[in-house]
């Protein structure tokens, strides 16, 4: 009887499978789509939503009254239900540092990097290991590290962050002095930037103080006091690349190198910093995804990092992870060579063309980067930062920011904000290209309109 009843049980646990793979596959041997075929019809119905190219319809935007599917969410200075009205005398944009210039190549690698994720996917708050890392994103980000020759990894720990910025305080909390009466001094090198004041001061600590500049701390670094130096290379605004200026025993330093991808500069060597910032921001440009890596040396510092980091957030959202993955594999699937060409060449011709205007300008000055040997691209690369650090060289120009406003409608991000002088201004060049385009053609008009300025 026993025997007949579990018998039975066999015979339907096969027709079940079989019965399953029957609906799983078509005929030719192609998934047989079932649950996410809904989603898959809704992704592609928004991406389909015509924005004139000059706006974009995400899923999960408005939708008003009357309306289907979500709004057409319109780049700077355009507007109209599908983004096809230009307003002229709108101000350029040259303000955040939003990465969109990688937008194009998304939209060119839509079907490689769209994610379809069930509601039941990952709900917990930990991995299979309990940790709240994902070991398979661990495992691509040492390898792209490994390809573009960036960073050193071997025998490093990694933690995960939302965005390098909460990586940022973490680190210096790692960093600091325990129930020391003496707090660390937390320096950067001007101009830099302000996140770094921003957050120390903000967080208000018994163990670390924001002390200002770092040439200030250059000969008088008693070596009683730790001091924790941030070290910006590609630096922001200006695209050098820094190095540690203080040196001894009592120093430590956060090397943020959130610009350091073959797209803003050369790749003269791996970086090999005790603690290093990473960022998927202005890696892939999905900065709303709010994910960073941290590279770090040291043991002791890699779990106090991780113990900040699991008070604070208690890990990196899944979702984000994921999303890092997938766009990880695509950038790996060429070995770098589509994402870094694509955005090399977009910056470098960003570049050559504000530099153009500015020479035959006797009222405006651009830093200058010195073309160095790239590792990754085995050749001299230009120049091709992510900002321009615009000087006004007249006397009078006291306030170069308040001149682009009143004089080209530009808005940029002022000189003090980077705690430099107000003669210069930072403006961002990886933003939307109807960004860059209007930056460019308001910069020309005020150019043009310059007295005595050289003609080309
Ligand atoms: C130098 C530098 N570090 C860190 C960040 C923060 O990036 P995120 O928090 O998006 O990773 C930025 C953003 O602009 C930056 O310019």
């Amino acid at each position: 009887m026993i025997k007949t009843r579990s018998l039975k049980h066999v015979l339907c646990l096969v027709c079940s499978i079989i019965l399953n793979i029957f609906f799983l596959f078509k005929v030719g041997g192609e998934w047989n789509l079932s649950w996410s075929k809904t989603a898959a019809t809704e992704a592609e119905a928004v991406a389909a939503i015509p924005c004139s190219g000059h706006g974009r319809a995400y899923l999960d935007g408005l939708v008003l009254d009357g309306n289907k599917g979500p709004v057409c969410e319109c780049n700077t200075c355009y507007g109209g239900p599908d983004c096809s009205q230009f307003f002229p005398d709108c101000s350029a944009n040259a303000n955040g540092g939003d990465p969109l210039f990688l937008e194009p190549f998304w939209m060119q690698h839509a079907a490689s990097s769209a994610l379809l994720v069930a509601g039941w996917h990952r709900m917990s708050y930990s991995y299979d290991d309990q940790s709240t890392i994902s070991k398979e994103l661990e495992r691509h980000i040492r390898k792209l590290h490994d390809i573009v020759g960036n960073a050193a990894t071997e025998g490093r720990y990694v933690v995960f962050g939302a965005g390098s910025t909460q990586l940022l305080s973490a680190a210096v909390y790692a960093l600091s002095p325990d129930n020391s009466s003496s707090p660390a001094r937390v320096v950067a090198s001007i101009p830099f930037y302000p996140v770094y004041e921003m957050q120390t001061d903000f967080f208000q600590s018994v163990d670390f103080h924001f002390q200002g500049d770092t040439s200030f701390w250059k000969n008088n670094s008693d070596t009683d006091t730790e001091i924790i130096e941030f070290v910006t290379s590609p630096n922001n605004p200006d695209g050098q690349l820094n190095t540690a200026v203080l040196h001894g025993p009592n120093v430590k330093e956060i090397y943020d190198h959130a610009y350091y991808w073959p797209h803003f500069t050369a790749i003269p060597a791996p970086a090999d910093g005790d603690v290093m910032i990473f960022t998927l921001s202005k890696l892939t440009g999905h900065a709303g995804s709010r994910f960073g890596w941290a590279i770090i040396k040291d043991k002791d510092i890699y779990q106090r990092m991780l113990t900040y980091l699991t008070l604070n957030t208690l890990g990196v959202s899944k979702d984000s992870q994921l999303r890092a993955l997938k766009l990880l594999k695509v950038v790996l699937a060429t070995g770098g060579r589509e994402i870094f060409e694509f955005g090399h060449e977009t910056m470098r011709k960003r570049w050559e063309k504000l530099n153009k205007v500015i020479s035959t300008s006797k009222r405006f000055s651009l830093q200058k980067i010195t073309p160095k040997y790239c590792t990754y691209f085995q050749q001299i690369r230009g120049a091709s930062p992510a900002y321009g650090w615009l000087k006004c060289e007249n006397q009078e120009d006291k306030h170069c920011y308040a001149v682009l406003q009143a004089d080209a409608n530009i808005t940029g991000r002022q000189g003090s904000i980077f705690f430099a002088e107000d003669r210069y201004v930072r403006l961002s060049l990886i933003r939307s290209q109807d960004d860059f385009d209007l930056l460019l053609d308001k910069l020309n008009g005020v150019v043009a309109g310059e007295e005595g300025a050289r003609t080309m």
